[in-house]
């Protein structure tokens, strides 16, 4: 059975602060790959300035490519939005549940407000979650802190958000450094949130 893990999230756009936590987690957790699931309606979130999947698939290609235990994940693309990550897992389980052992990666942040993800007890039943640690207000509650089937992995903290590069890219500021070279290379040539 291959251990993979699922880093779910908007990445619009991919970022060096989430490559940075998947690649931690392939190389100092017992997870074999780590899958990125770009989803292409959060339910907590509104689409406001929110790129097209299959561009915001393109650049999480481009920032993987050099890194074989790191995957790009169309999944959700076709599944009814917003994307409910435990239909997700379903949908997953049908299809890899033989070969794959699915887990999930998550910040302390979204932790915080698990309880409130539909279905999240059978989440819980069914999966591991490897939470590393984020600057956030608010308190994990003492039953997950404490669960079983939730592991934290001390990851280094990057605290950059693809809010905070949007906009400052959108004013003219320089922005490189915060993503991945390639993923900068397409943003600017196809002009994205200009
Ligand atoms: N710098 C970071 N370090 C670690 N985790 C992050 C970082 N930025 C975002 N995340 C988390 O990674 C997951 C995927 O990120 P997502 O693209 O959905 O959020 P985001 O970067 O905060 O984007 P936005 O600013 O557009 O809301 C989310 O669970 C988010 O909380
Ligand atoms: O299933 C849910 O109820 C649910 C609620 C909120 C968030 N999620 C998942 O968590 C991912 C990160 O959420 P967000 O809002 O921090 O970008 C998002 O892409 C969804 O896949 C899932």
């Amino acid at each position: 059975m291959k251990q993979v893990g699922l880093y779910f999230g908007t990445f619009n756009p991919i970022h060096i602060g989430h490559l940075a936590i998947a690649n931690h987690m392939v190389e100092f957790s017992d997870l074999d790959e780590v899958w990125f699931v770009i989803t292409p309606q959060s339910p907590f979130k509104t689409k406001q300035s929110l790129l097209d999947n299959h561009h915001r698939y393109q650049m999480v290609f481009e920032a993987v490519k050099d890194y074989p235990k790191l995957k790009p994940s169309k999944i959700e693309f076709n599944l009814p939005q917003p994307n409910y990550t435990i239909d997700t897992l379903v949908h997953l389980g049908e299809e890899y549940g033989k070969e794959h052992q699915f887990s999930l990666i998550m910040g302390e942040d979204n932790l915080k407000g698990f309880h409130k993800w539909k279905n999240y007890e059978a989440i819980l039943e069914l999966h591991n979650i490897y939470v590393y640690p984020r600057i956030s207000k608010g308190q994990v509650e003492h039953r997950f802190a404490n669960h079983p089937k939730i592991h934290w992995v001390e990851a280094p903290i990057m605290e950059i958000s693809s809010t905070f590069i949007r906009k400052a890219h959108k004013e003219g500021k320089n922005i490189k450094p915060l993503l991945p070279e390639s993923v900068w290379i397409y943003m600017d040539e196809m002009n994205f949130y200009r």
